[in-house]
Formats: structure tokens, sequence, C-alpha cells
């Protein structure tokens, strides 16, 4: 299968990776003289120092080795502009970069890939040769989704990994602490730094019985993320064990654990067993699974290990979920779906159904897709939308092409698109649906914000598991329940779908790559220079940001006062968007297009100084222009969902100053604070209410700025009266030379 080296990558073993664990387990043990659970022993055996480390689930901040990093080429592009900024001549981390964003949906994969070739050939370039420069293996166009390809190469029980992509935690389902994290993040890593997370709570999630029928393993986070919320994993591990987790395959526990993002969880980890062994072997690495089993205590959790909170789910009693719209916890048991939509007056008929991408396209998954396709085949029956799928790498398309799942696919009308993440991130032309247009869509992906996979806020997008997305597809209605109803076949006779079944990986093994797929690191890449057109529309040296000048904020307008929820999605979108994510000057005129301020306006804001309505982004671009600073008001759970660290810069380029909101997402937070911006926490969440657009803002107290020290927001209302509010900021020592420098890259570069 690996037809390619792993080039000059100097990597420890796997074997290395759990003495080292083992150690530091065993010091850590002896100090806490407590159980441990399974997402603690990888933390604590990838402690910097676990002899003096202060240890606090939920408060403490841990400082961490990483045994990988990985980032995306949506993401990757300010990774390496920040590594351009520094000193650094090669990556001390195993690094790979995934090109899996930039291809847009259109036509197909094979021409879909063509034009995305074409049309991002000057990124790609650039993604090459800084890969190249840096010591990084790159793997390209066509090669598969990130998360995939991590889970068939790179991930191990027991790892730690951070990754530019919030669903870095999907390599849970082989055991692996993946953990979503901004840019400059990856830069510390990757300059020898250790790496600072807060010591995550842990929610242990404990699955009894088997799974059975129509229910999947997607539907076991669907009905988590109903329990807790967008919000409700901030600051934890979600770890799964028990009966129920045997029954899962690995790829099962993947999407379990891919999804962990959706409810704001730090991570989600599964404990190593006999499926994780297996699908090691069936992807070629036998070395890898006789050093797990060697330290297999290492790699579960104690026994009578304690959680910060408990959910227990009934697999055996689980039914398929439907989550949405426009939020991924609206769940809904499909027993009660129909009715919920007639009571909700959403779209009855569906518009299109895509199955796969980096959630739910393993071999297990396209193969219960193809199971119920067949079922339509013989009934004579074809999908009644536009039937998208999308493998997740060109290995698992390779091989379902050889075992003929694709062309199942195809007879029934069904489009293969390339193996790249398309529609799930908005990389999507739906040339039928017109801008505004009410519809329905059945998605096997991960996320559904307004908008987030064509760019349409009226398209109302549910998720679902792919066997469910691919029996509507047939029904062509979102009303159609194949557990409970019958279609009619071509010859007018009625059947009812048969529950898929499928194996965990293919009975034959996996296709092999072609070797053209991933261009692995040369010994010493220092010669390579790395240009960038002063005139490209897409890369953009990065711009410094400028340190803190000593003094509080003093009378700033207010740019937007949110209300509700406002993802990184509406901050700074993706789709089209995307073609800016190395450019920061051009991607900052999508500022917080998405969202809804206080007086239920989208995209709109009253320049203080004009007394004129106009966009966010332009409104922003003229306090800039005249030397203002401003400050955002947020809601509950500001930036939640992506990993996308322009959410944070965006708003610091155009002269941003804080966010001051109820509450943050825990990458965006940090996001913020690496970038120079205050992300700031009311002490009261009432007091949000107090704050009128029109009011000028003082931050008073950064002139002695500490942690745990609390802050005061001063408003000066148009009364001219004041209101002091108390605020709340999670800054530690280190962070604080973030602020005070302007950024943290501005404390890895000298002025050059
Ligand atoms: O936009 C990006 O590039 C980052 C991303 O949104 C990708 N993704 O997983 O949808 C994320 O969630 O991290």
């Amino acid at each position: 299968i690996r037809l390619f080296s792993l080039g000059s990558q100097k990597q420890q073993t796997t074997g290395q990776v759990y003495e080292k664990m083992d150690d530091n387990i065993t010091i850590v043990r002896k100090r806490l003289n407590r159980p441990l659970t399974l997402s603690e022993k990888i933390l604590y055996g990838h402690l910097h120092e676990p002899h003096a480390q202060e240890i606090a689930r939920g408060s403490s901040y841990l400082k961490l080795f990483p045994d990988r990093i990985a980032c995306q080429d949506a993401t990757a592009q300010m990774v390496l502009l920040q590594l351009l900024a520094t000193d650094i001549s090669r990556v001390h981390v195993p690094t790979t970069i995934h090109s899996d964003h930039l291809i847009e949906a259109q036509r197909g994969g094979k021409a879909d890939l063509s034009r995305a070739k074409y049309i991002n050939k000057e990124v790609y370039d650039f993604l090459a040769d800084a890969s190249a420069k840096y010591g990084i293996g790159y793997w390209k166009a066509g090669s598969g989704i990130m998360h995939q390809i991590l889970l068939e190469n790179y991930a191990f029980p027991g790892g730690l990994m951070i990754g530019t992509d919030s669903h870095t935690c999907n390599a849970g389902g082989l055991g692996m602490l993946g953990i979503g994290v901004g840019g400059s993040d990856a830069v510390d890593v990757m300059a020898g730094k250790s790496w600072e997370l807060k010591c995550p709570k842990v929610i242990g999630i404990k699955l009894n019985g088997r799974l059975s029928g129509w229910a999947s393993p997607k539907d076991v986070i669907l009905k988590i993320a109903g329990i807790l919320s967008v919000k409700g994993g901030t600051d934890s591990v979600l770890e799964y064990f028990g009966e129920g987790v045997e029954s899962i395959s690995c790829t099962g526990m993947a999407t379990i654990c891919n999804m962990g993002a959706e409810v704001g969880a730090t991570s989600s980890v599964s404990p190593y067993n006999q499926r994780m062994s297996d699908f090691l072997k069936a992807t070629d690495r036998q070395q890898v699974a006789d050093s797990a089993e060697k330290y297999a205590r290492n790699l579960q959790s104690d026994e009578d290990a304690v959680y910060d909170d408990l959910i227990e789910i009934d697999l055996s009693t689980l039914e398929p979920h439907v989550n949405g719209p426009f939020t991924p916890d609206l769940a809904t048991p499909l027993s009660l779906f129909k009715m919920r939509v007639r009571q909700e007056g959403w779209p009855e008929t569906m518009s299109a159904s895509l199955v796969g991408s980096d959630t739910n396209s393993s071999y297990e998954d396209m193969s219960k897709a193809a199971s119920i396709v067949e079922q339509g085949l013989k009934k004579g029956l074809k999908s009644r939308v536009p039937f998208l799928v999308t493998p997740g790498s060109e290995q698992l398309r390779a091989t379902l092409e050889r075992d003929g799942q694709l062309n199942l696919f195809e007879q029934v009308g069904g489009t293969t698109l390339a193996t790249a993440c398309g529609p799930s991130i908005g990389q999507w032309d739906r040339k039928q649906t017109l801008q505004g247009e009410r519809n329905s869509i059945m998605i096997s992906y991960n996320r559904n914000f307004s908008g987030n996979n064509d760019s349409n806020p009226n398209t109302h997008a549910f998720i679902v598991s792919p066997e469910i997305a691919t029996a509507m597809a047939f029904a062509g209605k979102i009303t159609f329940n194949p557990m409970t109803d019958s279609m009619v076949g071509s010859d007018g006779i009625p059947f009812k779908f048969k529950a898929p079944s499928s194996p965990d990986s293919p009975p034959n093994g996996y296709a092999a790559y072609s070797a053209d797929m991933y261009q692995a690191p040369p010994e010493d890449g220092s010669h390579i220079e790395v240009n960038i057109n002063p005139h490209s529309d897409r890369l953009q040296i990065l711009p410094r940001f400028p340190a803190w000048n000593g003094k509080d904020y003093e009378s700033l307008p207010i740019l937007t006062k949110i209300k509700g929820k406002c993802t990184t999605d509406h901050i700074s979108m993706a789709g089209k968007w995307l073609r800016y994510r190395g450019h920061l000057e051009h991607i900052s005129n999508n500022l917080l297009i998405g969202s809804t301020n206080s007086d239920g306006q989208v995209n709109q804001a009253m320049n203080v100084f004009t007394n004129e309505v106009a966009s966010i982004p332009e409104t922003a671009r003229d306090y800039k222009a005249r030397g203002v600073s401003w400050v955002i008001i947020g809601d509950e759970n500001y930036g939640e969902g992506s990993s996308r660290e322009h959410a944070a810069m965006e708003p610091r380029y155009l002269n941003g100053l804080s966010v001051i909101a109820k509450s943050f997402a825990r990458i965006h937070e940090t996001n913020l604070k690496r970038n120079g911006i205050l992300p700031l926490t009311f002490s009261d969440p009432n007091d949000y209410e107090k704050i009128d657009p029109s009011d000028r803002v003082s931050i008073i107290g950064l002139t002695n700025i500490k942690p745990g020290n609390p802050l005061t927001l001063r408003l000066h209302k148009s009364t001219n009266t004041t209101i002091d509010i108390p605020l709340t900021h999670t800054f530690n020592q280190e962070q604080l030379e973030w602020f005070k420098r302007g950024s943290a890259l501005n404390t890895m570069t000298h002025d050059k």
C-alpha cells in the first residue's frame, strides 16, 4: 500500500513514544496517587516536565510535546507564511500538509480535480515548495482528506497530534488524541517549543449493548450532540468506553470522535482494542500494532478511573437521528422527524443527498450506502435527487472502484466527487439552487451551519448517516423513514429497504496508492527559495501586528454587537472565500458578513463617524483608515466551530482590539489571544444587555493585567453617563506576552 517513504522526517518510532509515555505515566501516578483515564495517560505521557507539571483538570495549563502536526491546504497557508517570518529552518516535529479544501465540486471527481490543479496552481506550488523547504511531507490535491490520510498512515493508539483543522479529533478512532488548533499553535510546535493546553476535564461516555439494524456509529454522536449541545464539550475530552465500543469499527469510532468538534470538545478518544489492531494491520502497520499490544495498559482507561461527567448510551435501543437544520446539536430521532418537519415547516422536498467527506467516507460507510443502492437498483429505481459521493482518500476511491461500489453509485445516477472536503466546507458549485431558495439536503458530513455547504443561507442541511442519506435519495423527500416506510419498485410492487451491512475493511485489502500523491521532504531544503508575487491575488507576506501601547483602551467604538450564534463561518466564511486564505488583506473583506447584530440585521454596522449604515468590513476598514480601534460584543460560544485563525487575524488586521462575549469556543479564544486580541468574558452574562451598539467603551486595568485579575468595561452612554461592568479573562503569564508583544508570532521573530 505504502508507495512513499516518509523521507527525511526524523521521527521517533511508536515504540520510543510508548517507552517515554510509560516513564511519564509512572512519574505522574506517583504524584497523583489516583487512577487515570485514557486521555490523561496520553496527555501526561507527553508532558514536557512530568515531575513538576501542575495537573488540575479544567484549570492548569499543561506543557506538552505532540508526536505529529497536520495541516490542510486552507489553513496551512497562514502556517507557512508565519514560518517564513521566523528563523526556523526545519520543522522539529513530523508534519504533513494535505490538499483537501481547495477543490470545488462542480462536475465530478476527475474534472473537478484537474480544474482545481489549474485554478490553484500558485497556491499548490507555494505549499509544495515551502513544505520541501521546511521538511514537511506534502500530500497533493487528489490524495484525499487530511483525516482519512492520517488514519490510514500516521495515527496510532496513544499518540498526541495537533492539527490546523477542528476535526483532527477524527484520529480518536484509532486511539490517538488529535486536537484542533490555530496555525500559530502549530508554528510553536514546529519550532520545537512545547505546546500549551488547558488541562481538559474528562466526560466519560459509556457505550452499552451493540448497534443493530439502521443504527450506525454516526447516530451515537448525533444523539450525544443533542445531549451536550454545541458548547457542552468545551474544555473537555469525550472518552468512550464500555462493551459497546468493541462492537464498533475503528473507522466508526473515528466518525464518532470526528464530530466531537461539534460539541466544542478539546478532543475525543476511544481505547485500544482488537479492532484497532485489525485496522493497523489492514493498513500495513503491523509493527505499530505489535508495539501497541505491548503497551496496551497505557492505551486504555484504568478500571476505576473517575470522570468529571458520565453519559451512558444504550446502543441496542439507539435509533437513527437527524440533526439540523443550521446547527449540529438540533437532534431528532428518525421516528419523530417527519412530525417535526411538518411542525417546523422545513422544506420537505430534497434537493440533494451527499454521502462521504471527512466524517463518513470509510470503506464501511461506502459499502453500507452501496448496499442500499443495490436494493434500489434491483427494484429498477434511481436516485430522485443529485446523489454526490465523496470517498475519503485516493486509497479508498481506488479500493471502492476495484470492489464495485462506485459503479453502483453511478448506475443510480450518483456522481463520485474528488477525494476532498468539497461541499462539507462550502466548495460546491450548485447551479440549480438560486441564492436564497428554500431547500433541504441530507448530508453525512459533520457541520450544517447556515450557508456552510452551498453559501445559500436557506439551504436546510440535515446531518445523518450515509445509509439514511442514501435511502432518502431514492425517496426524494426528507420525511421518508426507511425503517417504516415502503418504496414502490419500477414493477409497481411495494418494498422496504433492508438495513445495510458491511465489513469494517475491504475483504481483499486496500488498493495501492499511486506514488505521485505524496511529496516526501528532501534531506535538506534550506536552499529552496519560496517566492511570493507581491501582486498575487491569493498570497501575501504577513503584515506584523503592532505591540500593545502599554495603556488602557479608551472610548472605543463598538463595530457590532452580535446576537445569537456566531461561528467561525459567520466570522470568516469558507466556500468561495477559501481562495483568499493566504491573503489577509483580501480575506478580511468577509469579516463577520454572516453575523446577525442585536437589531437583527445581517452584515450591517452603523458607522459612528458618518452615521451611515454599511457592511461590517466596510465600516471596519473606514475605522482603520481613520486610525481608530474598535471592539466586538459577542454572545454565547463566540467563535464556535472551526480552527481557522483567519477569524481572529481579520479583526486584528482591521484594528480590532477586543471581543467581549458571554463565552468563547476554545480554539477561537486561543486564536484571538495569539493574535493580540483580548477575548474578555462578562463576569455576569446579563451585563450583555446593558450595552447599546452606539456606546463607546473603555477597557480599564490593562496596565496591571495579571492572570486571574478581573478587568473593567466602562460604557460611555450617549447620555454622558458611564456604567462599569466587570470582565474576566483566561490569560496566563506566557499568553500575556503575546498580548503585550502584539501576537505570539512577534515573540518568535526578530524585526527583520
Ligand atoms: O476552515 C478551515 O479551513 C478549517 C475548518 O473549518 C475545516 N473544516 O473542518 O471544516 C475547521 O473546522 O477547522
